[in-house]
């Protein structure tokens, strides 16, 4: 085989909506992957779609002018189309894949017309505001046989194949509990009700746009957990959410999550108040700590203390390990997935099933079905 035959087909992506995450997403796209070893993988950004067609070109003018694009992504982005709506995109047959990063009460209604288009979709989380609409979307997604997955990108980044890897060796003995914490102080009163981490009718609140994060580090190192050989889920043993009184929705949510043969996640969102770089996430085991430091979502640093026979001491040896993602905010590697999935012709992905964003989804309807909710005053 030739050196170009060898070489991957791109994927064309349609990027719904210009927001913050969808530029993230779009320069992750156009990061070579040559530099995270990727050699089976190619992404192009092929279309745009806004509710204005100034959104579209001003987010394509955005890339074009970052400094860190190159020149030759540059002339791919001069390729790529614009359009002034959603629909446009999804009826393009220039187009391979959908990535939604509209605000969730949106996601459902994108993703629905995106797969009713015959379009695979890369979701943004919270996949969608209720479990209900998520098993409307699965439910075309396999009428269609199209692809559909949540874009929980931290599954995905190289330091939580690490990590998973040395809990679930057992090296630090049984896994006793874990705390995992995304809070960060957004000062709420300092913006606009029409934000949409304020206003309800765009989802606003903590729980379903940081809660994802703690979800994830609780399922992939407790509900993936060997001990966990049945792979029943969790107990919700109890949550609790002060509610923000400007407009109703959560400043703040704690649950507690039990596996039967595993242990206990504790895990806190807010968005009042900010959480600690130093272990946002700790899992405490029989003989030691894995800790992690940095932002919940892409943490670069992990810590591992062994503790003593008499239990923790000053002298218990900390050691610490970086897995740094190499270039770009980390989405590529989500992106990488949705590539082999749709290449494999797979509709769903064994890294982020649709079971577990059904779990999770679960817990967030629970919580906010029945958390004994208090003000903020
Ligand atoms: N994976 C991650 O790390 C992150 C994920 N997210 C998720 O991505 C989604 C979007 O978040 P983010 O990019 O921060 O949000 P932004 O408010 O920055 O962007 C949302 C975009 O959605 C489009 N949109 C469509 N309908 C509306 C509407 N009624 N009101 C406002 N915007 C609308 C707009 O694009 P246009 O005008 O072009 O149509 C807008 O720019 C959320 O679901 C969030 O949970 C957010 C941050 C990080
Ligand atoms: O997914 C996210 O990660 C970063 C946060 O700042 C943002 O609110 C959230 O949507």
């Amino acid at each position: 085989m030739s050196e170009i035959e060898a070489k991957p087909k791109p994927l064309r992506w349609g990027i719904i909506a210009t927001g913050n995450i969808s530029i993230k997403f779009a320069k992750d796209l156009l990061v070579d992957p040559a530099t995270r070893d990727a050699t089976d993988v190619a992404h192009r950004i092929g279309a745009v779609g806004s509710r204005s067609i100034e959104g579209a070109k001003a987010f394509i003018h955005k890339l074009e002018t970052d400094p860190g694009t190159s020149t030759e992504c540059q002339s791919q982005l001069e390729a790529c189309k614009t359009y002034g709506s959603y629909d446009e995109v999804y009826n393009d047959p220039d187009v391979d894949v959908i990535y939604i990063g509209t605000p969730h009460p949106m996601h459902y209604a994108n993703a629905k017309r995106a797969l009713e288009a015959g379009k695979p979709v890369l979701c943004e989380k919270p996949f969608t505001m209720s479990l209900s609409e998520l098993d409307g979307l699965i439910k075309i997604a396999k009428d269609k046989n199209v692809f559909l997955m949540e874009g929980v990108w931290t599954r995905f980044l190289p330091i939580m194949y690490r990590v998973q890897e040395i809990i679930h060796s057992g090296k630090l003995g049984k896994v006793r509990r874990l705390f995992a914490d995304f809070s960060i102080d957004f000062r709420p009163d300092e913006h606009p009700y029409s934000w949409r981490m304020i206003d309800p009718a765009l989802g606003g609140g903590s729980l379903l746009d940081m809660g994802p994060y703690p979800a994830v580090w609780a399922t992939m190192l407790l509900h993936h957990h060997p001990d966990n050989t049945s792979k029943k889920p969790p107990t919700l043993v109890f949550s609790h959410q002060t509610i923000y009184a400007r407009s109703g929705v959560d400043a703040n949510t704690r649950w507690l999550l039990e596996w039967e043969d595993v242990g206990q996640a504790l895990c806190v969102t807010d968005m009042t108040a900010h959480g600690t770089h130093h272990g946002c996430v700790i899992v405490t085991c029989e003989k030691g700590d894995l800790i992690l430091d940095g932002s919940i979502a892409r943490p670069s640093t992990y810590h591992i203390i062994m503790r003593g026979e008499d239990g923790p001491s000053a002298d218990d040896v900390k050691e610490t390990f970086e897995v740094p993602v190499p270039a770009g905010v980390g989405m590529c590697y989500e992106a990488d997935e949705v590539y082999r999935c749709i290449k494999r012709g797979e509709i769903q992905s064994d890294r982020m099933p649709w079971e577990e964003s059904r779990m999770v989804q679960g817990w967030f309807d629970h919580i906010r079905a029945t958390s004994g909710a208090s003000g903020t005053g």
